[in-house]
């Protein structure tokens, strides 16, 4: 059990990373292990400070969101972390929660775990709602933000979970689906913020650790989850009143992608590439862990804030600009001295 607290709330998580994954890892000396484990670790002292469970605060930030009577749309919210989100979201008191997805029948089921969740405490309307959308479609997209629009009057609380991951030919959809689509659901999240009656709110876009240290067997991914990084960065520099709009990078989480993965899916790789990657997956995380930070991101950090969500803890990265070139980044580099 993994104790965290966070001005007064209390939550209880199961942690599950241990269960059973050593028996799928490869045999590799302890040396290799040593290694692999070291430049991980590294790479997360390097980029986060490590979090706090038991503070009476959240990284010393001072804001705190009051869920109560705030409305919520998850893109991907049928499935996995976003899923996850919604039941974190339903069961801290706000008010309605949206969630969509490409899959009617994944809808369904995700819709009735919602609602059976809320009935007991249901004030009267429906607080989880499955709007069926295909985020690569900018028409279902813009569907999605104007039935909020006419039915909430207006967003308070956007999370961009909808993504897919595959490195095949398909991968140009995993552009569009990862990429294009959610800096349009990011432009009119903020459209809709900005224009409604309570002006104002949060976006949490989610990215992965793989934005910071790409993965070899995953380039294109990577690459899709360092735009979205670099993106809503870019997006919270534009400091619209009262909006603020961050970045989740998650690490290995237990959704299904993760729980049907066995070592043969990792395929014609070095064996240091192969186990730095084992190394990785062995440090996923309980997807509800992960629903319950990305909250708390909601109702806390700053905006153009960068959390890393990666081994069953939640970490802030120490600057806020990691991607400005300012005069300490460019010492970083070798000049080129003719
Ligand atoms: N699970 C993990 O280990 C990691 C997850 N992430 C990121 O976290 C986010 C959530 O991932 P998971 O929950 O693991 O994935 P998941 O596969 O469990 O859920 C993804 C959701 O996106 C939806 N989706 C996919 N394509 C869509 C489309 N065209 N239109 C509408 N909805 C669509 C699916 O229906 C599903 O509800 C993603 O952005 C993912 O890239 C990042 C790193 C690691
Ligand atoms: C929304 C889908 C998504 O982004 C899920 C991400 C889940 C996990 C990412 C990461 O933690 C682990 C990936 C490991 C991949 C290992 C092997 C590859 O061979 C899988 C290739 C999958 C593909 O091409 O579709």
């Amino acid at each position: 059990m993994t104790r965290f607290k966070v001005r007064g709330i209390v939550k209880f998580f199961q942690s599950d990373n241990r269960n059973g994954e050593d028996s799928k890892t490869p045999e590799s000396s302890p040396d290799d292990q040593t290694n692999n484990k070291s430049v991980l670790k590294k790479v997360i002292e390097d980029l986060s400070r490590p979090s706090k469970p038991e503070n009476s605060s959240f990284f010393g930030c001072r804001r705190y969101m009051d869920l109560a009577g705030k409305v919520a749309v998850i893109t991907g919210g049928t499935k996995g972390i976003g899923l996850a989100v919604a039941k974190d979201l339903i069961q801290n008191g706000t008010s309605r929660v949206i969630i969509s997805g490409r899959d009617i029948q994944e809808g369904g089921k995700a819709l009735k775990i919602l609602t059976d969740m809320c009935s007991d405490k249901d004030d009267g309307y429906q607080k989880a709602i499955y709007v069926p959308t295909d985020v690569a479609s900018e028409g279902g997209l813009k569907e999605l933000f104007d039935y909020t629009a006419t039915n909430m009057g207006g967003l308070d609380i956007l999370v961009n979970s909808a993504a897919i991951l595959n490195e095949s030919s398909m991968w140009r959809r995993m552009v569009d689906i990862n990429v294009k689509a959610l800096i349009l659901s990011t432009q009119l999240g903020i459209d809709l913020m900005q224009t409604c009656k309570r002006p104002g709110g949060v976006i949490v876009n989610l990215s992965a650790i793989y934005a910071i240290k790409p993965l070899p067997q995953l380039p294109i991914f990577s690459g899709t989850k360092a735009a979205v990084r670099s993106a809503t960065l870019g997006f919270s520099k534009m400091k619209y009143p009262n909006l603020r709009i961050v970045t989740a990078c998650m690490g290995p989480t237990n959704t299904s992608m993760l729980l049907n993965l066995s070592p043969n899916d990792i395929g014609e790789w070095t064996k240091d590439e192969q186990e730095d990657l084992l190394d990785i997956l062995k440090a996923k995380q309980n997807v509800d862990y992960a629903g319950r930070c990305i909250t708390l991101m909601m109702q806390f950090a700053d905006n153009g804030s960068t959390y890393l969500i990666f081994n069953n803890s939640l970490h802030r990265t120490k600057n806020k600009d990691d991607t400005m070139f300012r005069k300490k980044m460019i010492q970083k580099f070798t000049k080129f001295e003719d």
